[in-house]
């Protein structure tokens, strides 16, 4: 498979706040210290340190860490609302840290647009005018934003409300508000920063699936923001895991699950069911030849939590099978493998 292109790349970035913040990326003693000692040496909090990842076209790539582990930092450094200390930024291909000030700003008005968790509306104005406040911005005409604003609003599930004040709308309401105004002005890439942590968990949830179902309806880019665990296995395609300023682990929600990359991350996802989150590609063993045939099918990326409710009602070991082809398959062994959390055996019986 081809892995898709880049849109944001960004290598050895470092973002330290405090005196003389630009001595402490180069230098590997500082670089080295845990975040109290480099601030009673020098000062300086290191938000940011030694990062590179890619963001591919189309992924919903989420950060995630405790308070305080430099997400927000992170991501405002893509778009310099926070002005990187060192390293680089690219944005399809073009250094977004050498891009003048007009440059910068058409950025993060046409190509990347932030959705906030204080939604950032105007309290005087409709919703319509505040969702086409971005095309205001641009210099689009008013009877073509308007329109184009309704339209973006009907998307997100707000038709009749659009002559009220943000004042006269729930916070869920105000939160889908704040997403269609990212949406109107139809960026490349959607950064949200924490936007759903304080509506409350029902309408947090139907937030979760609302963009669930953007991006299955438009495959737009998305950087997701959350100190959320749940939220960030249910959203993310690839999850950043962050801890003091450093990804400790990025990968897909089963691989982090799966085969967490230290004891930090494996006590951060101890409690996720993992039959929710690792794939029967991950589970299966190989078929001998009578199984290859016979028992119910699954597609590789089912959960295994599917696969137990296909071998529970049918009483059978049930086949991994990807364009007809048996790629192995899962018994109870394998799957209760997954739920105990000890490696499956491999071997056929
Ligand atoms: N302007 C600033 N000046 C000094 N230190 C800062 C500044 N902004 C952030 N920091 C520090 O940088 C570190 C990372 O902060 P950041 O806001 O990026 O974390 P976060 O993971 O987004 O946290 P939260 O989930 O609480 O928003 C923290 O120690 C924070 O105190």
């Amino acid at each position: 498979m081809n892995t898709p292109p880049h849109v944001f790349s960004v290598r050895d970035l470092w973002k330290v706040f405090g005196p003389k913040a630009d001595r402490v990326p180069g230098d590997a003693e500082l670089g080295a210290l845990d975040a109290a000692e480099l601030r009673a040496r020098t000062g300086c909090t290191a938000a940011v340190r030694d990062v590179s990842f890619d963001v591919r076209k189309g992924e919903v790539f989420v950060v995630m860490g405790l308070s305080g582990s430099g997400k927000s930092t992170l991501v405002r450094c893509l778009t310099r609302l926070i002005e990187p200390t060192s390293g680089e930024v690219t944005m399809d291909g073009e250094d977004v840290l050498a891009m003048n000030a007009g440059r910068l700003r058409e950025l993060r008005r046409h190509r990347a647009s932030m959705v906030f968790q204080h939604f950032g509306l105007l309290p005087h104005r409709s919703v319509l005018d505040n969702v086409a406040y971005g095309l205001e911005i641009q210099g689009m005409g008013r009877a073509e934003r308007r329109e184009r604003a309704a339209g973006v609003i009907a998307k997100v599930g707000l038709d009749g409300l659009e002559s009220r004040r943000p004042g006269q709308l729930s916070g869920g309401q105000q939160q889908r508000v704040g997403l269609a105004r990212a949406l109107a002005v139809d960026p490349e890439v959607l950064l949200f920063d924490e936007p759903f942590s304080a509506l409350d968990p029902l309408i947090r949830r139907d937030m979760q699936e609302e963009v669930v179902r953007l991006h299955r309806e438009e495959g737009r880019t998305m950087v997701f923001i959350t100190h959320d665990l749940n939220e960030a296995l249910k959203l993310g395609d690839r999850i950043a895991l962050m801890r003091d300023g450093r990804i400790v682990q990025l990968g897909t929600p089963e691989e982090i699950v799966g085969s967490p990359a230290d004891d930090y991350v494996r006590d951060f996802v101890r409690d996720v069911p993992r039959e929710q989150v690792v794939t029967v590609r991950a589970a299966m063993r190989p078929a001998d030849s009578a199984e290859s045939v016979s028992g119910p099918a699954l597609a590789p990326d089912a959960t295994v939590s599917e696969a137990i409710e296909a071998v529970v009602r049918t009483g059978e070991t049930a086949r991994v099978v990807e364009g007809g082809r048996c790629l192995g398959v899962v018994d109870h062994a394998c799957l209760l493998g997954v739920v105990a959390g000890v490696p499956a055996v491999k071997e056929a019986v």
